[in-house]
């Protein structure tokens, strides 16, 4: 369930990282290729006005400087000084002079037919009357721009308005605030340039396809257009850049993600998550005396509970836990949740205590021991309420278990050796450490009542045992003729699926109360004087 969750999560993460950096990648690319031709037709409008204004400016002059002439109207002086005046302004054609809108005489002389004048389009903010299409017999059939100012007006080609260089794929427009198109390059729409001089300054067009920017003087606004299609070449060039480093921080994600997500369903990956999150709980066996039946105990054994509820046995994770240090962590998760669970119930019952099991590492480094002080210290519960079990793994760096064993003892605890029999060293543990009990393994208590070779040997670690005044506890018994055999060997308690497997907090304290009903309460005193024998249950 967990699993196929991280499966999914990892699949979505992996196309999304594949899917993102290079969706970016165009993005990017494409604004990139869109913000340069924005600034490109922004600097073409901003010139433009420029060249309008410029050219504009010089056509209004020669007006004013015809308006001030004090000759005899179309007078061969007055005529001469027009002339010069198109001579010397080079953005106009021809000038005229007009009396009741009829032209009397150009630079050219005087015109041999009656011609009318025509009406302007509009009045810049400076006066000046603008007829933006006026076709002179004297163009050639050339549409010009006739600018007018009181008796006189002047032709200008449109051209000089827009007197720049630009490439086929952009246009250009000068047109007045209104939208009339005064003068263009390659072909403007004049009814694009009427919606886009409503538009903000520059940008794409809403309604089109179209990229554009506008500049604006008191008497103009140009318009510099380009079509979207026109970017396709910045945009090569742009996604020749971008596309690789997409591409590339694209393979970053994806592998990151496989690379977490490995981790994250390794074993290890897991089994550290877990340990974060402070999944393990504690289940408890119950210790019996064997004499009296008693419940006098019981053993804390860690289970995983994973986040779908089901729970891990400890064998398939205390050997990963133990070997990648994660063990110090559970550790301290049992003894919290022993005092959790049981804080209470040993508080009120002194006779009743619980042996945790310690890792290898707690008991060459010690550091165990403050923990569970700690622990206890906010809880009431006694150090004698807490028994301490250690496998020979434990006891191997001798020096260092003795002076942990010693501390834990001068605290009060009780310290077992717990499988003893299954390594190799055990008997000279028990020689060298000052233990207060032993645990037989469940392997030498299964060959109770079986011929074989190691059946042999149960009687005799039960020697050695009561030899070094220990306690004896048999683990894993199962079966009654086992307990009546150890009960009738002098052994003092024991554990095993003929009395309770391990029970969660709740069953067990049910346990523990149900065996105080029917046998009564242990005996108050848990811990052993170790300068004494522990009392003598029955054998020999
Ligand atoms: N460092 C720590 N080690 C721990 C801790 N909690 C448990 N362990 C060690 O994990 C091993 C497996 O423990 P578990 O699966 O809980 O098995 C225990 C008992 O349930 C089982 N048992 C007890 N009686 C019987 C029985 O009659 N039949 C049967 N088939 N199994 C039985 O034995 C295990 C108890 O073993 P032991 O500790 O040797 O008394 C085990 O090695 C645990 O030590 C922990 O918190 N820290």
């Amino acid at each position: 369930m967990e699993r196929s969750y991280i499966v999914a999560v990892t699949s979505v993460l992996a196309a999304l990282g594949a899917i993102l950096p290079i969706a970016a990648a165009f993005y990017l690319s494409w604004s990139v290729a869109t913000s340069r031709e924005e600034a490109r037709l922004t600097g073409l409008a901003e010139y433009a006005i420029k060249r309008a204004d410029a050219a504009f400016g010089e056509a209004t002059t020669a007006l004013k400087t015809a308006d001030g002439f004090a000759f005899a109207p179309c007078s061969q002086e007055h005529i001469s000084a027009m002339r010069t005046l198109v001579v010397t302004t080079r953005s106009i054609e021809d000038i005229g002079y007009f009396e009741n809108d009829q032209l009397k005489c150009t630079s050219w002389g005087k015109p041999e037919t009656t011609i009318a004048r025509q009406q302007v389009d509009f009045t810049t903010a400076s006066g000046i009357g603008v007829a933006a299409r006026v076709h002179p017999t004297i163009s050639n059939g050339q549409t010009m721009l006739g600018f007018r100012y009181r008796s006189y007006s002047v032709l200008t080609d449109p051209a000089r308005l827009v007197d720049v260089l630009i490439s086929p794929d952009t246009r250009l427009a000068i047109a007045n605030e209104a939208g009339i198109l005064v003068s263009g390059l390659n072909n403007p729409d004049p009814a694009l340039i009427k919606r886009l001089i409503a538009h903000p300054q520059t940008g794409a067009d809403a309604d089109g396809d179209d990229l554009f920017a506008k500049s604006n003087s008191s008497n103009w606004i140009a318009i510099a257009t380009s079509s979207r299609a026109s970017l396709l070449n910045d945009l090569g060039r742009e996604r020749l850049l971008l596309l690789p480093l997409g591409a590339i921080v694209a393979a970053l994600m994806v592998g990151l993600v496989f690379w977490l997500s490995r981790r994250r369903l390794s074993p290890l990956g897991e089994l550290s998550i877990a340990v974060q999150r402070r999944e393990f709980i504690v289940h408890y066996q119950p210790l019996i005396e064997m004499k009296t039946g008693i419940c006098v105990g019981a053993e804390a054994l860690v289970r995983w509970r994973r986040p779908d509820g089901s729970l891990v046995r400890p064998d398939t994770f205390i050997p990963l836990a133990e070997e990648s240090g994660l063990i110090q962590a559970i550790t301290d998760q049992v003894i919290d949740g022993v005092i959790r669970d049981l804080g209470p119930v040993l508080l009120a019952d002194r006779s009743l205590h619980i042996a945790i099991n310690l890792s290898a590492e707690d008991i060459k480094s010690g550091r165990v021991l403050p923990v569970i002080q700690d622990a206890l210290a906010s809880s009431g519960v006694l150090t004698e309420q807490i028994w301490l079990e250690a496998t020979e793994r434990g006891f191997m760096d001798v020096k260092s278990a003795r002076a942990t064993i010693e501390e834990a003892r001068r605290l009060g605890h009780s310290v077992a050796i717990d499988d003893f029999g299954t390594g190799y060293s055990s008997l000279q543990y028990l020689q060298d450490l000052p233990l207060d009990a032993l645990k037989i393994d469940k392997s030498f208590i299964d060959t109770v009542g079986l011929v074989s070779a190691t059946s042999a040997v149960t009687p005799h670690i039960i020697d050695i045992a009561k030899s070094l005044n220990l306690y004896i506890v048999a683990e894993g018994i199962e079966r009654q003729e086992q307990a009546d055999y150890l009960l009738e060997r002098g052994v003092h308690y024991g554990q095993g699926w003929l009395y309770s497997k391990a029970l969660p907090a709740q069953e067990f304290i049910a346990f523990y109360n149900e065996s105080k009903r029917v046998h009564g309460a242990g005996p108050a005193v848990i811990r052993r004087d170790f300068s004494m024998a522990p009392p003598a249950v029955g054998g020999d």
